[in-house]
Formats: C-alpha cells, structure tokens, sequence
C-alpha cells in the first residue's frame, strides 16, 4: 500500500504556464459568514496555498480580513493563490465585479478570475440583485440561455482583464458543458480557458466532459467534492470502506479522487479540524479510482441544481431537484 501524501505540496500546470495548488479552500459562506476568516487562517497555517471564491460568496470581506493577519503574520501574497468569479449578473463589466473583490480581499491581483456560468442576467450596473426574478419567481436572464452567444461576450471580458491589466494571472470558466465549450473556444480571443471549475464526485464523474478538457488543454477543477451540504458522497460505502483500508477519514478519500487523478479539489468545511485533516490524502489505486468512477457512470447523481444550469447542455436525472437559486 503506497504512503499518504501531502496534498498541499502537490501542483498542476495550467496551458498559460502558470501552475495551481491541487488543494484548494471553498468558501461558500456558512450560516455565519464571518467563520470564513478563521477557516481561511487555520486552512493557510495548515498548508492550503488556494483559496477559492466569488463575489456572489459575500464572503470577500472575510477571507481579507484573514489575508490582512497572515500577510502581518509573515506569509507573502505570492506564497497564496486566490481564485474569484465573475456572476452572471455582472456579465457586462467583469472589471468592475474583480475590482469589488479585489478591494474586499485587500489585494491587487487575483491568480484566477473565473467566469462563475456562462449565462448572463439582467440586473443593474452593480450586478444588482444578484439573481433578478420575475413575478413568477422565474430568472430574467438578458439573453436565452439556451441559444443566446452574449455568454461568449462575457467571457471575451475577462479575457480582456487578463489581457490590458495586471488584475488577474490567468483566465477560466466555471460550469460549462461541452456545448457551451464547444461555441466558446472558436471564438477566444487569445486565452483558453485554463480550468474548468464543475460539479465533480464519485456521484457524478462526467467522464465526456473531463475528456474533451482534457483534449483541450483545460484542467479540471471539482466543486462540492463531497456532493455539498450534508456530504452524501461520504455515506457511500465505497468510500469508508477506502477510508478503513487507508485509515484516513472519509472526506480525505473524496480529495483524494480528484487529485490522485489530476483534479484540483476545493472542499469546503466548518469544521477546522475537517479542514487541517484535508492536507494529507491517500494513494488510491487505480483500480480503486475505477470503482469509485463506476459508482457514478451507474447511477450518476447532480447535487448544485441551481435553476440557471438547465438549459446549458449539462444531463440532469430522475431525483435531481431543482433549487430555487436562493
Ligand atoms: N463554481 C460553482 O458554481 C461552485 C463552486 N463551488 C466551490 O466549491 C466549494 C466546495 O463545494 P461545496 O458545495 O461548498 O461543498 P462540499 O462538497 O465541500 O461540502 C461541504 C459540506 O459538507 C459538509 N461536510 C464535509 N465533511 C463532512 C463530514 N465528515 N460529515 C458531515 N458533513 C460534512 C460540510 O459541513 P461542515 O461545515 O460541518 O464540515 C459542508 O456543509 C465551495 O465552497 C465553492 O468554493 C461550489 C459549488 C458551485
Ligand atoms: O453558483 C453557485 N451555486 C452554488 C450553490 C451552492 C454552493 C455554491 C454555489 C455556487 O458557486
């Protein structure tokens, strides 16, 4: 049996020559999301180089004040590795989305700057409200998200970010399927995507799309990789049986499944003691990695049904509910 490695001191290449930790830090807010500063500290002093956010997160503020005690600490802005996103809200001026975070995160670039879906929402010039709703409580998108190109638009935007300014190291998308990567990539401008940052477990492997990134030269980046909030990856029995073989816990096996594979993974977790556990994973197998594949080529399940998903190409299946995007 191989020896647990440290995730923490393992990296992946990005097409753009820069490279990304293979352990990064969720940071969608808990009930209170003020805990985000303290999780953003233990995850940094426990090894963790990424932190991922967004401006939808309202959790930016947060997450400096932690940068703001580790930079007087000692660390160096360029030891970290800070990923935010664009909403789909303020498709029409990503700058000003990125200048908002950076000016919350008290920094002056971020590594990564993520179009969050390739949709586009009809809100105000401050990306107002965030998730705008017709009377109905239906999403008033600004173009059809099904047939609509100004998705395209929006990820030209970013680009230009990554392009004119020194705001943002590298570019990438966040949700796409492979239609929308499919009308995307003809029409970059000069930056393929480097990552694409999905929904990715056991439950839900996505094996056509990881191969066409792949193809691409686009790293794949695993959101909710314990399914999210009450973690129901972690009650397969697969996964504690991996986890008793390894003797590590359940959640470290989840980890493990994207980044014994080449996968960067982004749990997120109120737990500290969840958190520091997560630096070290094991080494799965390979055919230990085909089992855990096979429990979601079976019966493949989609956890994040926010309602602004459908209609973007992505296989949804009979249980999967749709959210109301609160
Ligand atoms: N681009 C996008 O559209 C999206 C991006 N993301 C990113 O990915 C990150 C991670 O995904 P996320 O959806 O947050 O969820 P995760 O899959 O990381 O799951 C987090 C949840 O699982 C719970 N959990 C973890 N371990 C255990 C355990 N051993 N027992 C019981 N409960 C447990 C946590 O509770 P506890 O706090 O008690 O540990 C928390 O509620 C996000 O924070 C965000 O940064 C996520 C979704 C969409
Ligand atoms: O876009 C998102 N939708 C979500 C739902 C749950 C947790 C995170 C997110 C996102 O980042």
């Amino acid at each position: 049996m191989a020896p647990n490695k440290i995730a923490t001191d393992i990296k992946f290449d990005l097409n753009d020559g820069n490279q990304i930790p293979a352990l990064g830090l969720g940071t969608v807010p808990p009930e209170d999301p003020s805990e985000v500063k303290q999780q953003v500290i233990t995850a940094v002093k426990a090894g963790y180089r990424l932190i991922d956010t967004a401006w939808y997160y309202g959790t930016e503020k947060y997450i400096g004040e932690a940068l703001k005690e580790l930079f007087a600490d000692g660390y160096k802005r360029e030891d970290l590795y800070i990923t935010t996103k664009v909403w789909p809200s303020l498709h029409d001026n990503p700058e000003k989305s990125l200048d908002k975070s950076l000016s919350d995160l008290g920094i002056e670039y971020v590594d990564l700057l993520l179009q969050h879906w390739p949709v586009c929402f009809k809100s105000d010039e401050n990306g107002e409200p965030a998730v705008p709703k017709d009377g109905n409580g239906n999403v008033i998108f600004d173009d059809d998200p099904a047939s609509g190109t100004k998705f395209i638009d929006f990820y030209n935007k970013i680009e230009d970010i990554k392009l004119n300014t020194n705001k943002a190291r590298s570019v990438g998308v966040s949700n796409y399927s492979i239609p929308k990567l499919k009308q995307l990539l003809p029409k970059i401008k000069k930056f393929i995507p480097v990552l694409n940052q999905i929904e990715y477990h056991p439950q839900l492997p996505q094996q056509d799309l990881v191969d066409f990134c792949q193809e691409h030269g686009i790293l794949i980046e695993a959101y909710s990789p314990v399914g999210s909030t009450g973690a129901p990856v972690l009650k397969l029995p697969y996964v504690k049986e991996l986890a008793n073989k390894y003797e590590v816990t359940v959640n470290q096996v989840a980890n493990a499944y994207h980044i014994n594979d080449g996968r960067i993974s982004i749990p997120r977790s109120s737990n500290l003691e969840r958190i520091k556990a997560n630096v070290v994973i094991p080494q799965l197998s390979k055919e230990e990695l085909k089992t855990l594949y096979q429990i979601g080529a079976d019966k493949p399940k989609r956890y994040i049904n926010d309602p602004w998903g459908y209609g973007l190409g992505f296989e949804w299946w009979e249980g999967d509910t749709l959210s109301k995007g609160e």
